[in-house]
């Protein structure tokens, strides 16, 4: 689902902040000043403690946290006979290496070695965790081209950035938070010569900025609804697709425009709480395109870019000075489009974590030095982690409760009146002549009545479905008091195999390649393999899309399946990735790594998973499908067996999106594989791949065969078949009697009129369980 804000946007619109009353702080603000800088590591104390991950809002003032990332010498710079200028001296200082004098010391400083994984859990947890609690919360990578930003930020296969952790994270944090609800919506944007453009909508192009009573927006921008870790990061992949990115001297792929990826978080206590407040924050992560000196070799479109790309940052420059100058009345955030998005998080509203990302090759030492100069400064900005809140009308996720609790009832209704329509009394022979009459004189109007009504149903029941499933909770039943209680034990994240599809493998090229043993293979295997056809499954695939999956289920036919055996295989496999099933990501992940040969390798490494510890793999959707498998008796209440058939479909759906990703990357692998015959690593990985696509096939058609078998074997499905038989016999019955007792008069119109208002409501009944069946 998405939304897309007119000339009127939501309340919750991109780059929203709002004001709150109870400033908080989690970082002590420590006193750095520029002549301290130049000092000695001895001369600096030790205050700058590992910031604290999970300090709850309060009432102090923070500081921006500011951390500075080295990356390793690139081959590039190795060649050139570059050696280290600059170099991390413990964990908060970065000092130069020709003049140990100049140091700068920073909140946290990360080594050439660090870990993407270490660098988020240091300078961006905290922001995310905040984010959670309705904190508003920015991180940001910032340097010159090439130092890393993007590898921070959005990072590769094997090292996941700053973006996919937090996304994870987040689905992390609703599943420990089973007290409360969720509904998150991501946009994604960039600025390119001082245009924003609109990454999740390629027509939204030079988007204008507003501002109102709230805060700053983006006009028009586009907001999808976002379920599953999967479903944001193909988003993500699929607005990568259009991002603007080229190549200089220094970075074969170097970022061409600034992105804002933006997470918006609504959460409610769960239930129908009148009055409960809710809260909503906006979480933006963003990968500044970097500033480019005399040094870095452009011509022509790539020097424009260029130069606006340095205006934009030198005038975020000038904005943090005079943030931090104590004297300044104006600042000019209207003098750049990027200063301008990011005045609410820069002018104190919500957390801010900058991670300034620098190369320690003595070919860049100005650069290098001018980048930590800028993080100095920006380690004076000061701002109050608020908690926002928002009234009840204002808020999306309440507006879907109640519009669900609405539909619930009105739906209980109609089922209600179907279940006392079973009792039909058999009419007389005489009512049937006359009831027959009726029924010709009126069927296309009838038919139409009826099919107006099945109409209603279903668009009821979808719309439940759809706002049920666009609200997140977790799976687990104990209930916290308080959502801002920590998890102690918080799991860790973990990604699906396809979830970071989008990522390059490796890093770029021009720069240092440490992943020895990735696959580069581009070989491949030809279309049919152990009886699946990549091209059939691709083709099915796009059908599907067009008609969608349920189309595509209800045109399949149901194979006999032996019920015990599949329930089994299902409880098995019920615990696999809920990323991977995300009902979206299987309308956006699916070719899109395929279109960029530069930036996302066509490569996959199955086995590459990028850490050792777990995610909490069960979502809402996970134990549905558990408990919608494992319900061998159905409930005999004609509600709960629409719940349950509900259950089946959406289980057949997010299946169906784990298949249609499963075999996009199988149609990959098999690309290479055709290219490189004798990897038998990615004939393994294929081989892999393939079961799985078998298995979930499998799991699909014991879903379909139980979905049936369900109303069959209900006691509401009986009564249907019985009814359905009977009113069938009574149409035999009219047209045999109807000759003979046509002579008879109709005129007991009060009688006609009931009789034909029975058998409406007996086809009615008829027609909704027709629909159950398909
Ligand atoms: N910490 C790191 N460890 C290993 N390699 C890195 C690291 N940081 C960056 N790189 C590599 O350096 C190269 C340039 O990095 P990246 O593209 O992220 O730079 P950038 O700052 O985003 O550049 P631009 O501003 O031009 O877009 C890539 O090949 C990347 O893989």
């Amino acid at each position: 689902m998405s939304s897309s804000s007119g000339t009127r946007r939501s309340s919750s619109s991109p780059f929203r902040s709002r004001k709150t009353s109870l400033p908080p702080a989690h970082i002590s603000s420590r006193p750095v000043t520029p002549s301290s800088l130049s000092s000695s590591s001895s001369t600096f104390s030790k205050q700058s403690a590992p910031i604290p991950p999970n300090t709850p809002p309060g009432k102090t003032k923070e500081n921006v946290t500011v951390t500075v990332r080295f990356r390793p010498l690139s081959d590039r710079e190795i060649r050139k006979g570059d050696e280290a200028a600059w170099y991390a001296d413990g964990d908060y200082t970065v000092r130069n290496e020709l003049n140990s004098e100049i140091a700068y010391k920073f909140d946290r400083v990360f080594g050439p070695a660090t870990t993407t994984r270490h660098v988020y859990d240091v300078a961006a947890q905290h922001v995310v965790s905040g984010a959670m609690e309705g904190v508003n919360g920015t991180v940001f990578a910032y340097g010159v081209t090439s130092s890393g930003k993007t590898h921070t930020m959005h990072g590769e296969q094997k090292s996941p950035g700053i973006i996919p952790l937090a996304v994870k994270d987040v689905f992390g944090f609703i599943q420990e938070m089973p007290a409360r609800e969720f509904l998150l919506r991501v946009s994604y944007l960039e600025i390119y010569n001082e245009v924003i453009n609109d990454l999740l909508n390629p027509t939204g192009q030079n988007l204008r900025i507003r501002e109102d009573a709230q805060g700053i927006y983006v006009e028009g921008i586009k907001e999808e609804v976002v379920l599953s870790p999967a479903h944001a990061l193909s988003l993500i992949a699929s607005g990568e697709e259009h991002r603007h990115v080229g190549s200089n001297n220094f970075n074969l792929l170097s970022s061409r425009s600034h992105t804002i990826f933006t997470l918006t978080i609504e959460s409610s206590l769960r239930g129908e709480n009148e009055g409960e407040d809710v809260t909503l924050s906006q979480l933006h992560l963003i990968d500044l395109a970097g500033s480019e000196s005399s040094k870095t070799e452009t011509t022509g479109l790539r020097r424009k870019e260029g130069s606006y790309i340095n205006k934009s940052l030198l005038t975020l420059g000038t904005v943090i000075s005079k943030l931090t100058d104590g004297k300044s009345t104006h600042i000019p955030y209207r003098d750049s489009k990027l200063t301008r998005l990011l005045q609410s998080s820069l002018s104190g509203r919500g957390r801010v974590s900058l991670i300034c990302t620098v190369t320690p090759a003595s070919s860049n030492t100005e650069e290098t030095h001018n980048t930590l100069k800028f993080a100095q400064r920006s380690k004076h900005v000061e701002i109050k982690a608020s908690q926002n809140k928002i009234l009840d009308d204002k808020s999306l996720i309440k507006k879907y409760q109640r519009e669900i609790s609405n539909l619930k009832q009105e739906l209980e209704q109609l089922k209600h009146g179907m279940m006392e329509k079973e009792n039909l009394v058999a009419p007389s022979q005489e009512d049937l002549v006359n009831l027959k009459l009726q029924l010709e004189a009126g069927q296309i109007k009838l038919q139409s009545r009826l099919e107006e009504e099945e109409q209603e149903k279903a668009a009821l029941m979808g719309r439940i479905q759809r706002l049920t499933k666009l609200i997140l909770v977790s799976t687990k039943t104990t209930i916290q008091p308080n959502m801002l209680e920590k998890p102690s034990h918080r799991r860790r994240h973990s990604f699906g195999e396809d979830e970071l599809a989008y990522l390059p493998d490796r890093k770029r090229e021009g720069m240092i390649d440490d992943d020895a043993g990735s696959i580069d293979s581009e070989i491949s295997v030809g279309g049919r393999t152990d009886g699946l056809n990549l091209d059939e499954l691709v083709r099915d695939y796009k059908r599907n899309r067009r008609r969608g999956m349920l189309g595509w289920f209800k045109l399949k036919k149901p194979e006999n399946v032996p019920l015990s055996s599949s329930s089994a295989d299902y409880e098995s496999s019920a615990s696999g990735s809920p990323a991977s099933s995300s009902k979206s990501s299987q309308h956006r992940v699916m070719f899109s790594d395929m279109k960029d040969a530069q930036r996302k390798s066509i490569s996959r490494k199955v086995d590459d998973a990028p850490h050792a510890d777990s995610f909490p793999e069960r979502t809402q959707a996970g134990d549905l499908f558990g408990a919608a498998v494992g319900a061998r008796h159905l409930p005999p209440t004609g509600s709960t067996i629409m719940d349950q058939m509900e259950l089946f479909r959406e289980q057949i759906k997010m299946i169906a999106g784990e298949v249609a990703l499963l075999t996009s990357s199988l149609k990959r692998l098999s690309e290479q594989a055709a290219k490189n015959p004798g990897d038998s690593k990615l004939q393994e990985n294929i081989q892999k791949l393939k079961d799985e696509i078998r298995e979930k096939k499998h799991q699909m058609r014991v879903l379909e065969q139980r979905m049936i078998g369900s109303v069959e074997l209900s006691p509401y499905g009986s009564n249907i078949v019985e009814m359905s038989q009977a009113l069938s016999r009574l149409a035999t019955q009219l047209n045999e009697k109807t000759f003979e007792l046509e002579i008879k008069s109709a005129d007991n119109r009060v009688l006609q009129e009931q009789l034909r208002a029975k058998c409406i409501e007996s086809l009615s009944v008829i027609r909704h369980w027709r629909i159950f069946r398909c």
